[in-house]
């Protein structure tokens, strides 16, 4: 991959340009993380006292314009998945803009902006880095919408993990039916499922890297959990599947409302 500074905006932020998308580059005490452009897209998150990055980037991401980067944390907005076309909304693979940033001792925080061709905001959002990270999209556009954080969390083995605090009922878009299944869930296989989030915080327990993630899910009406496994998927490796979990926090069931918010937190324990 070709990278190359274009501007150091303060001591602590960066654009760079990896290929062909400019990204925000985060480098302070809390912390480093990078945020394309293309997307608002959180790909890197290390929060200073982790010696692993806690986001799954595929290795062979091309860094394309047009193309949603595999990994992170994709928008999914105006809708979710094929509920239009490109999948997953347009928001993902629009360039979105840097409209505010602070920087304290302890804290940082960044906006990003999405405008319309008029010029009009349809969404922001803001990332918040402190020893957590917690995310707040705000959808700005007359209409409701779909929208969801689909966080693609790195993990030392997909098959010694275990996701705690899930419902036991889900919606399995695989066989487009609702099943029971146990929790804690285990992944064995290729999964696609829609929990609802009302049990709130989800805990990926990772007993390979040896870490527990804590996903607070901040408004959602639903959360997905994806691995593809085999499935072959576009951006990704044949191996890629083994080192990632998709905790996904969602409004797909109850649509978000001009004004309303969608928000994860991160936080490792
Ligand atoms: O390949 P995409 O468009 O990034 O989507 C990846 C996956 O995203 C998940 O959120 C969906 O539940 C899956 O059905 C989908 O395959």
């Amino acid at each position: 991959m070709e990278s190359k500074l274009i501007k150091q905006i303060t001591p602590a932020i960066s654009l760079h340009q990896y290929n062909e998308i400019p990204v925000i580059k985060l480098n302070h005490a809390v912390g480093q993380a990078e945020i394309a452009l293309q997307g608002a897209h959180l790909f890197s998150w290390k929060p200073a006292y982790c010696p692993q990055d806690v986001l799954w980037l595929s290795e062979i991401e091309p860094f394309k314009l047009g193309t949603a980067i595999r990994g992170g944390i994709p928008i999914c907005y105006p809708w979710f998945n094929n509920a239009g076309t490109p999948s997953h909304g347009f928001a993902r693979i629009s360039l979105w803009q840097l409209s505010d940033y602070e920087v304290s001792a302890e804290k940082v925080q960044l906006e990003f902006s999405l405008f319309s061709e008029q010029r009009l905001i349809i969404a922001k959002i803001q990332f918040v880095f402190t020893g957590e990270c917690e995310i707040t999209f705000t959808n700005y556009a007359e209409e409701n919408a779909q929208a969801a954080l689909h966080t693609y969390f790195r993990v030392g083995d997909i098959r010694q993990l275990e996701l705690y605090n899930l419902p036991t009922r889900v919606f399995n878009s695989l066989t487009q039916t609702e099943e029971n299944v146990p929790s804690p869930r285990t992944i064995g296989e290729l999964v696609d499922c829609v929990y609802s989030a009302e049990l709130g915080a989800t805990l990926i327990q990772d007993n390979q890297l040896n870490r527990k993630i804590n996903v607070e899910h901040i408004n959602a009406s639903d959360i997905v959990v994806w691995n593809p496994w085999h499935k072959p998927t576009g951006g990704m490796s044949e191996t890629g599947y083994q080192t990632m979990v998709c905790v996904e926090s969602a409004r797909i069931n109850k649509r978000l409302n001009s004004g309303e918010r969608l928000g994860v937190k991160i936080s490792l324990r």
